[in-house]
Formats: structure tokens, sequence, C-alpha cells
């Protein structure tokens, strides 16, 4: 069959500058990789065309940076993508376009790889400025996309260069595509989503749609203190864009119209402030002290969940459902999870989680290899489910 869109098999690498986008946005903690899921598994694709003699340099983003913000350098990342590819060195330019760039790629042999500088310090990335784009692809000669967890932004380094220089996907873009098809495109009923974690507002907006595709939506983490409050709960000093109302009742009314069951947190488990050892409480959920934070989903809440997943075929998962970096607020996450890969292999229930941080989060419930199949990509996947074309993936489309 042949391939939706060009892959690494299409191009004659040696000898070429190689402009790869990665998604290197992985989860850190004090200056470290906390989970390195997303390097592993875009490793094959520059070890394999390092091996064919290309010149192979990587480009990503970090974050959502205002400008140049140190706290949010690419830099870090040298030595664990150099860990990842087998201990081959890595080199780094301080910025992604001009001389610096440049300068570093001009040193690279055939088989050499190099890093630049987080894309978002320029403001031209996220707004897709023909002019940046330009200016990425002036630095090589073939693109390659492997950001299958960015391909839902319409990024200069996601969409705008793949018109600009032939075009390819790389093996891991290539192997989400065929998994997630596999897996999802036609998915037994019911399907279950669980949708959590904290990118609230870019996330928010997908769920008016994507509960026309789902049985019946799970929400926890910040998420779901945004639609209590938009129910009149008094969520107290939680995480919560309490300008999203409007939209939260908006997606009230499409679950509704849709026959979709909204599934929220009955119970909590809240904290005065986000650490280690601080001092916890479990409390219903319309009884949240105003000086108190959600942390994590409760215990009745937990049960509830289990019971959907007992129910269901089929369950797509992005977010975590408690700032699960810090115990015990990963007590529902791994507790949900442990039962999804029990489910999945004695149930035989289709279960697939993606995201930079729900990946993280399974791998420290020990699940991460007894679920169907796990996704680099939160944001991406999700938007892949309701559907939408992914402009990332758009652009690699053979014309
Ligand atoms: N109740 C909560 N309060 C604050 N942060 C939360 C809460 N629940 C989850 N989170 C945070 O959400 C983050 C993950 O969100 P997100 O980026 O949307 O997930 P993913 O990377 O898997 O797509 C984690 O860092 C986690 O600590
Ligand atoms: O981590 C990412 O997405 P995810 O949190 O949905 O898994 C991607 O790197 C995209 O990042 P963005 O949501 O800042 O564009």
């Amino acid at each position: 069959m042949t391939a939706p869109f060009r892959t690494l098999d299409d191009l004659d690498v040696a000898g070429q500058v190689v402009l790869v986008r990665a998604d290197l946005n992985v989860p850190m903690a004090d200056g470290r990789v906390t989970d390195a899921t997303r390097i592993e598994r875009l490793a094959p694709t520059l070890v394999e065309l390092a091996d064919r003699g290309a010149k192979v340099v990587v480009l990503s983003h970090f974050g959502r940076p205002k400008g140049k913000d140190p706290a949010l350098s690419l830099a870090p990342l040298v030595a664990p993508l150099s860990a990842a590819l087998g201990g081959r060195p890595v080199g780094f330019a301080v910025d992604c376009i001009g001389l610096p760039a440049a300068a570093v790629i001009d040193q690279l042999a055939p088989g050499g790889i190099a890093l630049l500088e987080n894309l978002r310090f320029h403001p031209g990335e996220e707004k897709n400025d023909p002019a940046f784009a330009k200016a990425l692809a002036a630095l090589g000669q073939l693109y390659v996309n492997d950001a299958f967890s960015a391909a839902h932004r319409a990024h200069a380094s996601t969409e705008g260069l793949a018109h600009l220089l032939p075009s390819a996907a790389g093996r891991l873009m290539q192997a989400e595509c065929e998994a997630l098809a596999k897996a999802l495109e036609t998915p037994e009923k019911p399907v279950v989503a669980i949708v959590g974690g904290s990118k609230v507002s870019t996330k928010l907006d997908l769920l008016q749609n994507l509960v026309t595709k789902v049985d019946r939506l799970v929400i926890g983490g910040a998420m779901a203190n945004t639609l209590l409050f938009a129910r009149g709960v008094d969520v107290g000093a939680s995480l919560c864009e309490r300008d999203m109302a409007e939209t939260c009742r908006e997606i009230e009314a499409a679950a509704k119209a849709a026959g979709c069951t909204l599934i929220l947190p009955v119970d909590a488990v809240v904290a005065a402030k986000l650490a280690a050892g601080v001092e916890t409480a479990t409390v219903a959920i319309d009884q949240v002290p105003s000086d108190r934070m959600i942390l994590d989903v409760g215990p009745a809440t937990v049960a509830a969940i289990n019971a959907q997943l007992a129910e269901a075929r089929t369950l797509v998962w992005n977010g975590p459902l408690g700032a699960f970096e810090t115990p015990p607020f990963d007590a529902a996450t791994v507790a949900v999870a442990r039962e999804a890969a029990r489910l999945t292999a004695e149930a035989g229930l289709v279960s697939v989680a993606g995201g930079g941080d729900t990946v993280a989060a399974l791998a420290a419930a020990g699940v991460e290899e007894r679920l169907t199949y796990v996704s680099t990509a939160g944001g991406a996947f999700l938007e892949w489910l309701e559907g939408r074309s992914l402009p990332g993936v758009e652009a690699l489309r053979r014309r």
C-alpha cells in the first residue's frame, strides 16, 4: 500500500543536510529529563538518517516561552539526546536560524548530528511566519517531520517548512499514524475517553467535538476544576480558567445533544499548596475549602471511573487525573492506569493513551508496556481522534 505521505524511504539523504522536526518537549524537573520516552521514540529516525550519511539537524520547541527564556533552553537536552543515540556526539547551536545555526551545521560531517536552540524563542515559529520558515529552510536541503505530538500546530517548523523543502515523515510520525489508525479507526463501543491535565484552554475547545465521538467522557485534572466552576461549584484556590466558563457550558450542551455522558469528580484530594509532604484532606467536591487546591481526584471518583472502564470496550486517555509528579497526588492516576492495564490483559479492552506527561505518569505507574498503544502525543492525538486533519501531517501528504 502506498503511504499517504512520503517517508524516509523516498529520500536520498547521503551528504544532505536534513532538518528533522522533533518534539523534545519532554517532562523535566530540576534541569533533568524525568521521562525520556519522546527522545527514545525519536532516536531511530536520527540514527537511520545519520547511518545513511545525512548531516542531521534537529529542530524542536520546548515549553511555551514568551521570547528568549534561558529556563526553556534546549541545551539541557543535548546529553539525554546523545544518550538515546547510543552516545553519538550531538552539537548545539545557540540559535535556530542565522549564523550560529549555520556555523554549527557547517562543522557537521556526514553522519553528524546537531540540535538547534528552542524554535519558540522566535515569535515567527508559532505565527507560521513565511520569513522565519524561509530562514529555517535556508539551513538545509531536506525536511523530515517526526513530531506527531506537535502536528496539530500549524507552525513554521511543522507546516511552513514542508512547503519549502522536499519533505517526508520520520519513522515515529509514520508509526504513530499507523498505530492510531489500526487501534482506533473503527473503535468498539462503548468508547470511554479520559481527559485531564493542565492545558485547559487549548484542550477545552476540542472537547466540544470529542463528545460526538465517544460515549462517555471522564474529566479530571485541572480541566475538571474549570468545568466544576462553570457548574457553580466552589473550587477554592485550585488551578481553574474562570474565563472559560461559557465554553464549559457549551461542552455540557454538546455532550447532552450527542448523548455522551460526562463524568466529573465527586470528591477530591486537597492541600494548601503543591509540594511534597504537605498535609492533605479528601473532601466531597462541594466541600473544597476556599484556601485549598484540588490536586487529585478522590477515591470515590476513582471508583466511578473504574466502573466506567469495566463497561468500556475502548479507552482513550490524555492528561493525568492529578498533579502526579508530586505524591500522593499521583494516587488516582496510578489506580486508574493499573485498572486499564488489567482490563486490557484480562477483558480485551482496547486502551490507547498519549501525551508527554501522560506517558510519564503511565511509566511511573509501571503500565506503559501494558496498554494497547501509548502515543507520544496528547493534544494531537485528541485532535486526530476528533477527525480533524493535522496541519503537520497534511503538509507531508503526497501531492
Ligand atoms: N488538579 C491539578 N492541579 C494542577 N495541575 C494538575 C492537576 N491535575 C493535573 N495537573 C498537571 O497537568 C500536567 C499535565 O497536563 P498536560 O500537559 O495537559 O498533559 P499531557 O502532557 O499528557 O498532554 C501535569 O504536569 C500535572 O501535574
Ligand atoms: O507536549 C505537547 O503536547 P501534549 O501536552 O498535548 O502532549 C507538544 O509538545 C505540543 O506542545 P504545545 O501544546 O505547547 O504546542
